[in-house]
């Protein structure tokens, strides 16, 4: 299990946060920034992101910015990214389960520490599903309608 992480200033305590929890329980990953509280802008770190899970053996993606919308949407124009806002750990199964998300996204102002934890674990002990997928191609096909 190896995934990437990245947010803004916004998600920076949060994400610093789930790095010690990784650490703490032998989980990889990379860190694609920011490395500080200082303002910075949620949609280069939401491409970093979606960079790097498109191009590299990652599991998944976490993504997070003050709330995780601008985030979310930053990842998500990024093609063949699923990105997801989660916010319980209903969210984050279903996330798995029928959308197969590739990167979920959390709000480092809206989501209690303890609560990402639980988040982050049920995102990663769901399966999908693969009666969702002709539901998938179809997001593909939009992606694939539109020039790049
Ligand atoms: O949530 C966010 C975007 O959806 C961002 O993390 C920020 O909250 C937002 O961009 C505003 O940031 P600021 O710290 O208030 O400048």
């Amino acid at each position: 299990m190896k995934l990437a992480i990245g947010s803004d200033h916004g998600g920076y305590e949060l994400k610093e946060y789930l790095k010690s929890y990784f650490d703490k329980n032998h989980i990889d990953y990379d860190d694609f920034g920011t490395n500080s509280n200082e303002s910075v802008d949620y949609p280069d770190y939401g491409k970093k992101v979606a960079l790097a899970v498109l191009a590299k053996p990652y599991d998944f993606g976490i993504v997070i910015c003050g709330t995780g919308i601008g985030i979310s949407i930053a990842a998500n124009k990024v093609k063949g990214i699923r990105a997801a806002l989660v916010y319980d750990e209903l969210t984050a199964r279903l996330a798995k389960e029928h959308n197969r998300a590739n990167i979920i996204a959390l709000g480092g102002r809206t989501t209690k520490k303890e609560d990402a934890v639980k988040i982050v674990n049920a995102f990663m002990n769901a399966t999908y599903e693969p009666r969702h997928q002709k539901r998938i191609d179809k997001i593909k096909d939009i992606e694939e309608s539109y020039d790049e």
